[in-house]
């Protein structure tokens, strides 16, 4: 990181609340420009979100997910959107894949705008029962592959094994989903949707469903994956920790329906640094951004990720 990106860290997550509320929250917290863009190359985005407004409409109803959201996500960023429970996450993410056209705005993906679903967007839900029982793991692993025709039967199988191996599960290629733990289950979610090899990951909540101490080794899994094979990631999460671990960028968006209140950079932060107080004050910080009226969260407990930051109870 360069010495002008840890500059802007610094008073992205540093500067008092009321300082944000001076300069605009959105400005005082941009993220800092990539090195590149210092040399007048800022890369291209990968994702690139233009004010895009979701809606659910039903013959009883219109339920408007979000508001003018934009962002953009960056090859190799590992981008996090972190709300309440009901402001557009899971919705943006559904939009990103294709499973749902914006009603304003667009998205472009690597410049082409998002028409439907396919294989360059690879989705991993939180649900454990995200693998067909019927299938072993590796034949879980090889199954888009081979439904896409991405490649043949042998190659297929020799990817799988590949990102099985990745994620430590080599020697359960054989067995059956129900023979796993939920964390081994999502580790293979997680290496199907790599051996796909897409443009970008979409993880909705992918670890809420795991108990605390499992969530924080997946986190720690992920970032080490990530280390490896360096890929784009679009992470939903309601925990702040956890945005704060598993994010270089965080975008906070506000209640329902969700607008952007911030982006944060966020790359300085890591497992490591859970329990220091520079996480602790960030964590109250991005709490403050969220619910400037409401009281400060309690200290989380480096051992419970799912604290009282969790934004599922939060609003
Ligand atoms: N299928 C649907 N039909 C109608 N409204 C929906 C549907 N799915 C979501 N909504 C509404 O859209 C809004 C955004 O929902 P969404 O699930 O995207 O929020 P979220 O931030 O992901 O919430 P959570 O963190 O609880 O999963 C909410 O008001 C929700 O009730």
């Amino acid at each position: 990181m360069s010495a002008r990106q840890l500059r802007a860290t610094a008073s992205a997550v540093d500067a008092p609340p009321a300082a944000a509320a001076d300069t605009g929250r959105r400005a005082a917290l941009q993220a800092a420009p990539p090195p590149a863009a210092e040399a007048g190359s800022a890369p291209a985005p990968l994702l690139h979100v233009d004010n895009v407004g979701l809606e659910y409409r039903t013959a009883q109803s219109v339920v408007r997910a979000t508001h003018k959201v934009s962002f953009d996500v960056l090859p190799a960023d590992r981008f996090v959107l972190l709300g309440p429970s009901g402001c557009g996450k899971s919705t943006l993410l559904k939009a990103v894949a294709g499973f749902l056209r914006p009603r304003d705005g667009e998205i472009l993906l690597d410049g082409q705008r998002v028409r439907g679903p396919g294989p360059d967007r690879i989705v991993v839900f939180q649900e454990f029962d995200q693998l067909p029982p019927w299938k072993t793991v590796k034949q879980n692993v090889m199954f888009p592959l081979l439904a896409s025709r991405t490649l043949g039967r042998r190659e297929a199988a020799e990817r799988a094994l590949h990102y099985l191996d990745k994620v430590g599960l080599a020697a359960f290629a054989e067995a059956y989903p129900h023979t796993l733990s939920g964390g081994m289950k999502q580790r293979v979610a997680i290496a199907r949707a790599l051996a796909m090899q897409p443009k970008i990951l979409l993880m909705d909540e992918p670890f809420a469903a795991l108990d605390a101490l499992t969530r924080r080794k997946m986190q720690e899994e992920l970032l080490a994956l990530w280390d490896d094979v360096r890929f784009t990631l679009l992470f939903v999460t309601h925990s702040i920790e956890e945005a704060v671990i598993v994010g270089n960028r965080v975008l906070l968006l506000s209640p329902h329906p969700g607008r952007v209140r911030a982006e944060l950079d966020t790359a300085d932060f890591d497992l490591a640094g859970l329990g220091s107080e520079r996480f602790q004050n960030t964590v109250q910080r991005i709490h403050h951004l969220l619910f400037p009226d409401a009281p400060p969260p309690g200290r989380a407990d480096p051992a419970q990720l799912l604290s009282p930051t969790d934004l599922r109870f939060a609003l």
